[in-house]
């Protein structure tokens, strides 16, 4: 679906859970400087929405304002029976709501087990004996994260994509309705990247999550979303079905490089490829194997090409 208003809200399906989280004509600022202009999105429970577009577009500003990390100039932050988040004491937003941020400060000195903890701080009160689902939370959260084996190590000593793993643990153990993750495949290697969006699915498939999702990959984005929201310069510029957002013009336009989509000739998911400025020429390669430019079929060596 295209569309050239302003705000389009994702296309509401029948869906037995409803609207989760939503954000209403969002006006998001840094000073004086607005840089979301009326963004609408909502999050459904049980359903993946991924946020696409470009660097600067407002992507994690708008994730962070649905976290209440942000607060709009105008517009509201609601969830399904609370018009305004901000009217909700921190500790019962965080027991609906978490956000997996893109950087966070690293504690030194604290094993990986105590930061996975942190999550249960909205369940606990002054003693932590007041969290009798702490313990299993915690183990589930590490365990499907694959960290269980590095509980006792210390943070400060982990890899980037270890570190990713800890804190999306962190985020899982509080056990929120609403996931939000801003770039989460960051620094994770292929193995985990797949584990990660599985897990995204199996959250919001089988636990009734409604899960926000920032991309960069939009291969990533058709194969774990239900729903993508494409921005652009601080607007929605699409707003539907992976197939309905994913087009080469839409991609091609906003990115501003040719971008060509192809269906997956198995899953049917749009798959996107964004095409080089240097996708026609020879690479090396090519002229040691007698592919085009090579010896073999040119009249004579090889010659530079002019950029
Ligand atoms: N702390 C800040 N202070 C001032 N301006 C900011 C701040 N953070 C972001 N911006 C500006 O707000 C706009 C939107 O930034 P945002 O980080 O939301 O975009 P994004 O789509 O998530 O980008 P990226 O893909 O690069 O992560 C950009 O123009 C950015 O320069």
């Amino acid at each position: 679906m295209d569309s050239s208003e302003t705000t389009v809200e994702t296309p509401r399906r029948a869906d037995p859970h409803g609207y989760a989280l939503s954000g209403r004509d969002l006006h998001l600022a840094y000073g004086s400087n607005e840089v979301v202009h009326g963004v609408g999105l909502r999050l459904t429970r049980g359903r993946v929405t991924a946020l696409i577009g470009p660097n600067g577009s407002g992507k994690s500003t708008v994730l962070r304002s649905l976290a209440r990390l942000h607060k709009p100039d105008s517009g509201t932050v609601a969830l399904d029976d609370v018009d305004d988040v901000h009217a909700l004491h921190p500790k019962a937003f965080a027991r609906r709501v978490t956000m997996l941020s893109q950087s966070r400060p690293t504690p030194g000195g604290v094993a990986v087990r105590d930061v996975v903890g942190f999550g249960r701080h909205p369940y606990r009160g002054r003693l932590r004996s007041s969290d009798p689902d702490g313990p299993r939370a915690i183990a589930h959260a590490m365990e499907v994260t694959g960290i269980t084996e590095m509980a006792e190590r210390g943070v400060d000593e982990l890899s980037g994509g270890e570190l990713q793993r800890v804190w999306l643990a962190t985020c899982l153990a509080q056990d929120t309705e609403v996931l939000l993750l801003d770039e989460p495949t960051n620094h994770l290697d292929l193995r985990y990247q797949m584990d990660l969006l599985d897990l995204v699915r199996d959250l919001a498939t089988d636990h009734d999550v409604a899960i926000g999702i920032v991309l960069h990959d939009l291969n990533h984005a058709a194969t774990v979303a239900d729903e993508i929201v494409l921005l652009h310069r601080g607007a929605v510029r699409a707003a539907g079905t992976p197939a309905e957002v994913l087009t080469s013009d839409l991609l091609s336009e906003v990115y501003g490089i040719r971008v060509d989509v192809h269906q997956h000739p198995t899953t049917a998911r749009p798959v996107c490829e964004p095409r080089s400025r240097h996708a026609d020429r020879a690479t090396p390669h090519d002229r040691t194997a007698g592919g085009v430019g090579s010896a073999a079929n040119t009249a004579g060596p090889p010659r530079p090409v002019a950029v």
